[in-house]
């Protein structure tokens, strides 16, 4: 970029605002030109009530009083950036938009209230940051005030982004029908422009992040631009974030604001735009960010379906949104770096698309996009959370009735290092493949099948596909069973000698050891209980004291390689063929021969 002839971007921040506190200045603004609408002459009051935030243009809320009506209006005072005041083509443009999405019955945004002057707007030389350029002739806009909370305040569900998935493609399916000359104009945030993104490479702060960008950008170039023929057109919001998405009551949209950045280019990037967005918003924020976005995707497909080739690209095109947000947000900090908060800001995105771009195999993403728009997309399937490893979708796509695959992934579930040794070994040459998902699951009390139907519930919640939870308990015969579930418990307090003291008073020392296991072949599914039982007594140790009460549990059963030895001085292998494990998996095993056949 030459200095002789800055960007639009460059010029931006130059132009930008500030009034800030100056709330008297807004006020001459206001009296002098917006007298009519506020009905100033008839005694109609108003008042500044704060600063509301903006990227790159100034936002103030207002509170309207008329003498003759005890109830306050809300308004928006819009004080636009310098590059967008220079062209009143472009305000214009956006007022058409409002005016035009405000007739479709269910899509809400603001209005421009009319100035003294008859016109939707009114011009204005104030402050902007760079001092060079201070004053600067700004448009200021008096809007109506949609009632609600961004967003951006809200505790984000993946109903709610289904929701704004579903709102932002009947305000696509609307700008369908709308044209303006002044939306054809470049934007450095208009994803069909990735390319130019180039120049700012220099401005991230490592050389990692640099190439992570360039690759998105090459990326794109070589497999988006291309089709660029065949991707469908439109006038697009072009920046569907939590900031402005306004939530009215009882948690439905009440409107869309601000479409300052909005241009005619590939309709697809709307939806990706917000998906990049949906990552970032409090949902995708808590480790599932891809979630977040298929339950926007889900929701826009519905209502706009996208095409074949569209599809295709969705992956690539929120990426190239994540690595513009960030890329700028180097650049916006290069020519500010006292404000360290856009370096704090900027993370998550670059975390995300880390995330998204490096770590998460893209096929498996594009499989997974494509169940969010797929007729048995639902919500429950969709909200996986982030993967740690890159296979993780192939768990969901075998929990779907689509066949991605003909082994079946199930997820065992347990923070128990040794219980998983013996169930890989107990599951070794069956059609299933055991992955492990590290989770010290709740200690539940109750009955042992209830503990272990609850502990699989939490897990199928948390994996999103097919999982096995098991529970162990150790029932002493002459105690009625107890500590059965509690065992883990008893054992870390009393130890070895402690168990055998329990039994003291007692002649019978017997005990059995249960494991029930239970499984889930996915969120919806129900979950099926196999209980395995091995009988013994309780001895002073014997044995490696490597798991848990093995080396106490003196085994009744089986042939001479197992009965009158302990667990810990039997053989592992022959462990598993005579243990309360071996056996409930042994019942789970025919069960999965029996559903896949
Ligand atoms: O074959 C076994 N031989 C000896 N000890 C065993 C065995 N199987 C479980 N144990 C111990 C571990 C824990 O102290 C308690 C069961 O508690 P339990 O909640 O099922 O196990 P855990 O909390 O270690 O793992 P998880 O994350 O799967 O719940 O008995
Ligand atoms: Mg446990």
């Amino acid at each position: 970029m030459s200095s002789e002839t800055p960007s639009d971007e460059v010029r931006r921040k130059w132009l930008k605002p500030a009034i800030g506190e100056n709330f008297i200045l807004l006020n001459d603004v206001l009296s002098s030109s917006y007298s009519t609408a506020l009905n100033l002459s008839s005694g109609g009051t108003f008042k500044i009530l704060k600063q509301l935030d903006s990227y790159d243009d100034e936002n103030f809320l207002l509170e309207h009083t008329t003498p003759t009506s005890t109830t306050t209006t809300k308004y928006l005072v819009k004080v636009h950036n310098g590059v967008e005041s220079e062209d009143a083509k472009i305000i214009d443009y956006q007022n058409s938009i409002m005016t035009h999405l405000n007739l479709h019955p269910s899509i809400t945004t603001t209005a421009p209230l009319l100035s003294d002057d008859g016109a939707p707007f009114s011009n204005h030389k104030l402050p902007v940051s760079s001092p060079q350029h201070s004053p600067a002739p700004l448009t200021v806009r008096l809007l109506t005030y949609i009632e609600g909370t961004p967003m951006a305040y809200k505790q984000v569900t993946p109903a709610l982004l289904f929701s704004a998935g579903e709102y932002l493609a009947n305000v696509d399916s609307s700008l369908d029908n709308f044209s303006h000359p002044a939306s054809e104009r470049f934007h450095a945030w208009d994803q069909k422009n990735t390319t130019s993104l180039r120049e700012f490479v220099k401005y991230i702060q490592t050389p990692e992040r640099q190439k992570l960008v360039s690759s998105v950008i090459d990326a794109f170039e070589s497999t988006v631009l291309p089709d660029a023929s065949n991707l469908r057109q439109g006038v697009l919001q072009s920046d569907f974030n939590d900031a402005n998405i306004i939530i009215g009551a009882s948690d439905k949209i009440a409107g869309v604001i601000d479409f300052g950045d909005s241009v005619k280019s590939w309709r697809v990037l709307d939806c990706t735009v917000a998906m990049a967005y949906a990552m970032l918003s409090s949902y995708g924020k808590t480790g599932h960010s891809l979630a977040a976005s298929a339950a926007f995707l889900s929701g826009f497909n519905t209502k706009y379906p996208l095409t074949p080739t569209e599809r295709m690209h969705v992956r690539t095109l929120v990426c190239c949104r994540l690595a513009c947000s960030a890329t700028l947000g180097a650049y916006s900090y290069s020519q500010d770096p006292t404000n360290k908060y856009l370096l704090l800001h900027a993370e998550p995105c670059w975390r995300t698309l880390e995330l998204v771009w490096s770590q998460v195999d893209a096929d498996h993403l594009a499989s997974f996009y494509d169940l969010a728009m797929s007729p048995e997309a639902n919500l429950d399937l969709l909200s996986v959370p982030d993967p740690t490893v890159p296979d993780h979708f192939q768990k969901l796509r075998t929990s779907t009735k689509r066949s991605f695959s003909d082994t079946k992934t199930i997820t065992f579930v347990t923070g128990n290092k040794k219980k998983l040794e013996e169930v890989q070994k107990i599951m070794e040459n069956t059609t299933a493949t055991i992955t492990n998902h590290k989770l010290d699951l709740p200690e539940l009390q109750g009955d042992p099948l209830y503990v272990s139907e609850e502990k699989c519930k939490l897990a199928v919640a948390e994996i999103g596909g097919a999982v096995i939870t098991e529970d162990t308990s150790l029932c002493f015969n002459a105690l009625n069973g107890m500590p059965g579930p509690y065992i883990k418990w008893f054992l870390d307090k009393c130890g070895h000698d402690g168990l055998n003291k329990m039994l003291d008073g007692f002649s019978d020392r017997t005990a059995y050891a249960q494991t029930v296991v239970a499984y889930c072949s996915g969120p919806g599914s129900p979950i099926h209980l196999f209980d395995g039982r091995t009988n013994g007594k309780i001895v002073l140790p014997r044995g490696p004291l490597d798991f848990g009460w093995d080396p106490v549990f003196e085994c009744s059963e089986g042939g001479a390689s197992s009965a009158g030895l302990t667990y810990a001085e039997m053989d592992k292998s022959v462990k598993n063929t005579v243990s309360h494990r071996g056996k409930a998996f042994e019942q789970l095993k025919s069960f999965l021969e029996t559903e896949s056949s």
